[in-house]
């Protein structure tokens, strides 16, 4: 504060003065002192009666110091600014800097300078490493996966003393395939390994090999091994190796090249282990089918270890292994969520507890119960709910109609999933929900199954359509019809059910082309065949669409009463939906009254899943393959 006030005192007061002035006043005696700074060529000064001025030298004037000494001038020279000083060097250098700046930063991409938090990074392969003394993850950790633990145990003997392994006549591993779904603990169950073993861990992603240089990819193997070799007995762990493992030659369009050099290498450094050198490679996929088969063959990854979706035991053990970090209410009970959450992976079931926890942070509770358990499910399996979305009484008998119409064909069709919970509440980007069971693997529906999710997707636009008449129709329905679509099509051109067309692969590359449902012709299909193919896929989905509307009708007093009842309750449960399709009365939900007196220590009366020991089997995949989620 008053370091400004002094300085725009002074400023203040000196007026400023013409050089020719300036000369005067000095040959006259007038001025008593002048400050010169060298850089700007100002001249502070003051005349005898105090006055401040300033004036600027407009030129180079040699003859100006003889002047001023000879009218007894004091003379001060100008420290330079610093940061003018700076300021000025900085602007003239920029466009230096900044090529300077453009060219590291490539370098940089090139040779891969990465390296996270805590994590040392080397030079050139962009991989991480943890050091022996940085993981603190072991065995106990990883829960739910005895199997794989079991699989993987021998490696830490291994690791632990390479010499003595090989002494008593055990075959060395050098690559290991784990594989399994997103979340299962691949990655955690390698670091547990490499935490009981006490070696270093190397950790780099496929895609981190897969860079617009050619040539980056395969150099950073180099590197990596390179580093691996001198830090051995070691792990390197690779994530989605399928970024670079994919079968050579396949596909079209750039990078391809890129790739397969990568992959390459790999298999180069591979190869060229002796057998001694104590490092274990760890490959991560969910893809096993998409990798290039030259990377399994002996020697390399030619260990698989499977990671799959843990049951209910895993899952319970799973929970008490996150729920060891918060404090918990005395009505917890792992054994029940675990019940309520089947298909989820120990990643969403990590998440759940963490969600629950900031329910109950939210809340301002000391400890986390029952009640924020439940409500973190919901917030998973359907996304978080948007109390202040205000519907319309018309947009909600709409919807609950629209969801209703999900519900009953799913319950009536065979070989569906059950039906677990419909809502109309507006979770997410859909204003309404209806949640099933779906398989556990995706990629082994049956026919009949199939066929069965395309008529209960089409139930919401058909309850609309008989209920509000063909008028009254939403655009609700616009992601039902695409998914159904995309199931209709990937049965006639992927997984080989239609008779008609014949067990053939109609595509391209496996995978990637149906990803977006943005199939168009592959490149070498005859029109004829492009033009069946879609003649199929109508016909498939018009005797499911004919199908669900005849159920439909037929039920269409229950299709009155559930929607009766979600317009009450707004979700209604598995039991409610038993009720409602045996024609007696829905009982009350099983939360309804809890939520109603807003008893918030009150339990929760456990897992809302019925019969979910019977379905325990047959998973859900959170937030996808529930065909029901209506509306955006
Ligand atoms: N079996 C498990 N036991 C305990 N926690 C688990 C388990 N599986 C997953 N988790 C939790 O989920 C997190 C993510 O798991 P992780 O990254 O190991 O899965 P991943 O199989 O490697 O997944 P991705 O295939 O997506 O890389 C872990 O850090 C851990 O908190
Ligand atoms: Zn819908």
């Amino acid at each position: 504060m008053s370091v400004f006030q002094n300085f725009s005192g002074t400023e203040s007061k000196s007026t400023n003065t013409d050089y020719t002035l300036f000369l005067r006043d000095v040959s006259n005696g007038v001025v008593s002192s002048a400050t010169i700074d060298r850089n700007t060529g100002q001249i502070n000064g003051v005349k005898r009666n105090g006055e401040s001025f300033t004036t600027i030298i407009p030129y180079t004037d040699l003859a100006l110091m003889d002047e001023l000494i000879e009218n007894n001038v004091a003379v001060f020279g100008k420290e330079p600014e610093e940061s003018s000083l700076l300021t000025s060097i900085f602007i003239s250098w920029f466009p230096m800097l900044l090529l300077i700046g453009v060219w590291i930063f490539f370098m940089r991409q090139m040779q891969g300078g990465g390296g996270g938090k805590g994590a040392m990074s080397f030079g050139k392969s962009k991989a991480r490493l943890l050091g022996e003394d940085q993981i603190k993850t072991t065995f106990a950790d990883v829960a739910g996966c005895d199997e794989a633990k079991e699989d993987v145990s021998e490696l830490v003997d291994f690791l632990s003393d390479p010499t003595k392994f090989q002494k008593l006549g055990g075959r060395i591993p050098t690559g290991i395939l784990m594989v399994g779904p997103p979340g299962t603990g691949k990655t955690l169950l390698a670091k547990a390994i490499a935490g009981e073993a006490k070696v270093p861990f190397f950790t780099i992603s496929g895609s981190d090999f897969v860079e617009m240089f050619v040539g980056v990819g395969a150099s950073r193997v180099r590197d990596m091994f390179e580093q691996a070799k001198k830090s051995a007995p070691c792990i390197i762990f690779i994530d989605e190796i399928d970024a670079v493992g994919r079968k050579r030659g396949a596909g079209v369009g750039g990078g391809h090249d890129e790739r397969e050099q990568t992959l390459n290498q790999m298999l180069v450094e591979m190869d060229g282990f002796e057998g001694n050198e104590g490092i274990i490679v760890i490959a991560a996929t969910n893809r096993p089918d998409v990798l290039d088969p030259a990377l399994l063959r002996p020697g390399r990854f030619d260990r698989q270890v499977t990671v799959g979706l843990p049951d209910i035991r895993g899952r319970e053990q799973i929970l008490k292994v996150h729920m060891r970090k918060v404090p918990l209410g005395d009505n917890v009970e792992a054994s029940l969520i675990a019940r309520g959450t089947p298909g989820f992976s120990g990643a969403d079931l990590a998440n759940l507890v963490n969600e629950a926890a900031l329910f109950a942070a939210r809340t301002g509770k000391k400890v986390v119960a029952m009640d924020e358990f439940d409500k973190a499910k919901d917030k998973i399996m359907m996304g978080s709910e948007r109390k202040g979305m205000v519907m319309s009484e018309a947009e909600k008998t709409n919807t609950a109609y629209h969801e209703a119409g999900h519900a009953i064909v799913g319950r009536m069709v065979p070989e569906h999933d059950p039906v677990y919970k419909v809502s109309i509440i507006p979770r997410g980007r859909a204003l309404g929900v209806t949640m099933y069971l779906p398989e556990q693997d995706r990629y082994s529906h049956s026919k009949q199954h199939l066929e069965s999710m395309i008529s209960s997707l089409f139930g919401g636009r058909i309850a609309e359509t008989i209920t509000l008449g063909e008028d009254g129709v939403t655009t609700g329905a616009s992601n039902d019809i695409e998914r159904a679509t995309d199931i209709a099509r990937k049965m006639v051109t992927q997984w080989g059910l239609s008779s008609k067309m014949g067990p053939m692969l109609y595509a391209e590359e496996e995978g990637e082309v149906f990803l977006g449902n943005t199939m168009s012709k592959s490149k070498n299909m005859s029109d004829d065949t492009a033009r069946a193919i879609d003649a199929e896929i109508k016909s498939i989905i018009d005797r499911n669409y004919e199908r669900a509307e005849k159920i439909l009708n037929e039920n269409r007093d229950v299709l009155e009463t559930m929607k009766d009842c979600l317009m009450k309750y707004e979700t209604i449960d598995a039991k409610q939906i038993d009720d409602l399709m045996a024609r007696i009365e829905p009982r009350p939900p099983a939360d309804w009254v809890r939520d109603n007196k807003d008893d918030n220590d009150k339990p929760s009366g456990g897992a809302p899943v019925a019969d979910a020991d019977k379905k325990d089997n047959k998973p859900v995949q959170p937030n996808i393959g529930n065909p029901g989620d209506a509306t955006n």
